[in-house]
C-alpha cells in the first residue's frame, strides 16, 4: 500500500436512537480513488453510516477518520463530501446550469465562475446541450445525472451515493451502471455508493461491504464475495446457491470431508472457523454445478430431475437430491453443447468440483 491515507476509516463505530442500536461496533477502511458499495437490506444501518460520514448523524460511540483527521466536531458543510439522494432534489424552477452552478455560488463563488464550473460538469455528465432547460423536461435519468453534475462541482473528495438509481426503470438503470463507475474512474475521486441491489454492487464495486442488522457481514472485492462467502447471509443474499446441510468428518491438506444426512460423503473447502464434528451448511453455486448419467471424477449426487425452467440466458434444473434436499443447476445457453440437459422425471448424478463447494460460518 502507498503512504495516501485511506479516504475514510470508521473504527468501532456504534450509532444508537434510544434503546435500538442501528449500527453495532463497525470498522472499515475505505480507500482513496475506490468505488466502494454499502450493500444489505432495508433497514440493516447503510444509510445511517453514509449519514454518519456526511455529518447529519452523530456517532454515538467510536470515531470516523476522514483522510487520517477525525471528523466528529467537521459539520457536514465543513467535510470534503457531497451527497447525491435518490430523488435528485433539483430545484424545479432553475436551468440545469443554474441547478449545478446553485451550491457554488452558496459557497461564495462568483455567478460567472459557477457558470463556467457548471459547463464544466455538464460535459462531463454528458448534459451540455441541455444547459438551458428546466428539471421538468428532462427525463429520470438526465435529471439524476444533473443531480451528479452538481454534487461533483464543488469537487468533493468523497461522493456519497444513497441508492442514487433506484427510481430509474430496469434499462436505465443497467446504463447508469456503467455511467457512474466511467465517471468515478474519471474524476478519481471515492464514491461511497448504498444499495439493497446485489447485481448492482456487483457489476460496479470495487470492494463491497455486505451489512445485515446493523452489523458488517463481509468486505472484499465483488469476486471474493460471490465466490468466497463467509456465512449464510452472504451466500444466500448475493447471488442465488444451493445450500445443504452436513457434518464435517474431518479436515486435512485444505480440503474438508463431510457427508451429507443420509451418509453421503463429500469433499468440500476448508473454510476457517469450521472444525471436525461441526454441523454447518455447504454453499454451491448453481453453474459451478453440472449433470450426468453416470457418477463423474468430482463430486456426484444422484437424483431425479424434477423441472427445467428456462430463463433466457440459462436454463434452470430443479433436481431432488436422492440423499437430501432439492437442488438448481444452471446450464448457460453457450455451454449448452457440452452440458447435458435431462427431461423431467430422468436420474441424474449433480457434479461439483470440491473447490465450488465451501462450508459456511453460521
Ligand atoms: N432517526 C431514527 N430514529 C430511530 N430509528 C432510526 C432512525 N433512523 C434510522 N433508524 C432505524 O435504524 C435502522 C437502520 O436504518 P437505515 O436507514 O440506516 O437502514 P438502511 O439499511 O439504509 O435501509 P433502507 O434501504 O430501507 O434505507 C432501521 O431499523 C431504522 O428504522
Amino acid at each position: 500500500m502507498s503512504d495516501t491515507p485511506n479516504a475514510i476509516d470508521v473504527v468501532d463505530a456504534i450509532k444508537r436512537y434510544g434503546d435500538f442500536t442501528a449500527l453495532q461496533k463497525i470498522s472499515l477502511s475505505i480507500y482513496d480513488n475506490e468505488f466502494f458499495t454499502l450493500l444489505g437490506p432495508s433497514g440493516c444501518g447503510k444509510t445511517t453510516l453514509l449519514r454518519m460520514i456526511a455529518g447529519f448523524e452523530d456517532v454515538t460511540e467510536g470515531a470516523i477518520f476522514l483522510f487520517g483527521d477525525e471528523i466528529e466536531d467537521l459539520p457536514p458543510n465543513k467535510r470534503p463530501v457531497n451527497t447525491v439522494f435518490q430523488n435528485y432534489a433539483l430545484f424545479p424552477h432553475m436551468t440545469v446550469t443554474e441547478n449545478v452552478g446553485f451550491g457554488l455560488e452558496m459557497r461564495g463563488r462568483s455567478k460567472s465562475e459557477a457558470r463556467a464550473r457548471a459547463g464544466e460538469m455538464l460535459e462531463l455528465v454528458q448534459l451540455s446541450q441541455f444547459a438551458d432547460r428546466k428539471p421538468s423536461q428532462l427525463s429520470g435519468g438526465q435529471q439524476q445525472r444533473v443531480a451528479l453534475a452538481r454534487a461533483l462541482a464543488p469537487q468533493p473528495k468523497v461522493l456519497l451515493l444513497d441508492e442514487p438509481l433506484s427510481a430509474l426503470d430496469l434499462k436505465l438503470r443497467q446504463a447508469m451502471r456503467f455511467e457512474l463507475k466511467e465517471l468515478q474512474r474519471e474524476t478519481g475521486i471515492t464514491f461511497i455508493f448504498v444499495t439493497h441491489d446485489q447485481e448492482e454492487a456487483l457489476t460496479m464495486s470495487d470492494r463491497i461491504a455486505v451489512m445485515s442488522a446493523g452489523k458488517l457481514q463481509q468486505l472484499g472485492e465483488a469476486k471474493d464475495i460471490y465466490e468466497r462467502p463467509h456465512n449464510m447471509f452472504v451466500a444466500d443474499f448475493i447471488g442465488e446457491t444451493n445450500l445443504l446441510e452436513v457434518s464435517v468428518d474431518q479436515i486435512a491438506g485444505g480440503r474438508a470431508t463431510c457427508h451429507l444426512g443420509g451418509g453421503h460423503e463429500l469433499t468440500c473447502n476448508e473454510v476457517e472457523g469450521v472444525g471436525a464434528g461441526a454441523r454447518v451448511h455447504m454453499s454451491v453455486r448453481p453453474e459451478r454445478l453440472f449433470l450426468s448419467d453416470e457418477p463423474t471424477e468430482s463430486e456426484s449426487l444422484k437424483g431425479t430431475v424434477r423441472d427445467n425452467i428456462f430463463v433466457g440466458t440459462d436454463i434452470q434444473t430443479i433436481i431432488d437430491l436422492a440423499d437430501g434436499p432439492q437442488m438448481i443447476v444452471r446450464t448457460s445457453n453457450s455451454e449448452r453443447g457440452n452440458k447435458r440437459i435431462f427431461d423431467p422425471g430422468a436420474q441424474a448424478y449433480v457434479n461439483m468440483e470440491a473447490e465450488a463447494a465451501r462450508l459456511l460460518v453460521d
